[in-house]
């Protein structure tokens, strides 16, 4: 049976069997990984979307949790925004949240979406302190009927925040991918989001250069607007992984507006450097768990 979802109850929540339930949950999901930046508006919601959508083409089973509760729009970039959000109730009396999906007619598995964005309205703001944010992305993560998944992704808000700490603290994060662009202002920012991952002690770490450069749509030269470079750089003063760089696509906001990533919207130079990043960061997380399994 099905009803509708019901609001957060973030007012009077008991901590532990909601705590339990995230620690068999999170038992189901093989890789959970984090996409961070120290800095807004460097495209991170954009990174975390077009992973989950490269992932999903390849026949992996993909969730995507939204944890920034004050300006969620991962549901919009993959299309579901207009989703109503059933539930189910459960033995205990509780209810489960049933994530909306979309498998963009057919090209992907259904990529399942939780966001705060669906549980208010849109143009409402969120005026709650750090506490009520802690509980409420502890529901989306324990009150929401996941199940089995390859692939369970987190979009952070930008910088080093509450948000962050809960989940970290939650979940046994497999690997943070921290989204940057060339300049110099945002490389200082990313720095503090790697250090805040290591101290977190999440095994894998990368770095992913957005907006590195602009293919010119009439002489086809790559124009480096914001410099380039700089999240190589970066990745390797910290001693941590370089996944890519993924050009400035002219497509992207036709894409976002239309609800679809980028790498299923086209055969653009950015689609294809997603599915290199993705290619990368699946074999580095086959490896590590190989290389574990051995060890075990
Ligand atoms: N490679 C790209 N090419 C062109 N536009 C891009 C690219 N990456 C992101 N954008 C655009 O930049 C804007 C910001 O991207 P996005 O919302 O993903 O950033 P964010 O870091 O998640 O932002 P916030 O700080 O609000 O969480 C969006 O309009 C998006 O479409």
């Amino acid at each position: 049976m099905t009803i509708k979802a019901p609001t957060l109850n973030v007012a009077g929540l008991g901590a532990d069997p909601l705590a339990q339930r995230i620690s068999e949950k999170q038992t189901k999901w093989k890789y959970k990984i984090a996409v961070l930046s120290g800095k807004g508006g460097v495209g991170k919601s954009t990174v975390a979307v077009n992973l989950a959508a490269a992932l999903a083409k390849k026949g992996y089973f993909v969730g995507v949790l939204d944890a920034d509760i004050h300006g969620p729009n991962v549901a919009k970039m993959l299309g579901v925004d207009r989703a109503e959000v059933l539930a189910e109730k459960r033995e205990d009396g509780g209810f489960e949240m049933i994530p909306p999906m979309n498998d963009f007619m057919g090209q992907t598995t259904p990529i399942k979406v939780m966001s705060m964005g669906f549980l208010v309205p849109e143009d409402q703001p969120i005026i709650w302190r750090g506490s009520l944010v802690t509980k409420a992305i502890k529901q989306l993560l324990g009150d929401v009927k996941w199940g089995e998944l390859d692939f369970m992704i987190i979009d952070f808000p930008p910088g080093t925040g509450d948000e962050i700490l809960t989940v970290t603290q939650s979940l046994q994060l497999d690997a943070a991918i921290i989204v940057t662009t060339p300049q110099e202002v945002a490389l200082l920012d990313t720095g503090k989001a790697v250090n805040m991952m290591k101290k977190m002690e999440v095994p894998y770490i990368a770095v992913v250069e957005n907006m590195s450069y602009l293919i010119c749509p009439h002489c086809g030269n790559e124009i480096d607007l914001f410099g380039r470079g700089g999240g190589r750089k970066l990745a390797e003063k910290e001693g941590v992984d370089f996944l890519g760089e993924i050009p400035i696509d002219l497509k992207a906001r036709e894409a976002s507006d239309a609800g679809i990533p980028i790498v299923l919207y086209g055969d653009t130079v950015a689609a294809k450097a997603f599915v290199g990043i993705v290619d990368k960061l699946v074999k580095k997380l086959g490896e590590m768990k190989g290389e574990s399994s051995e060890s075990e």
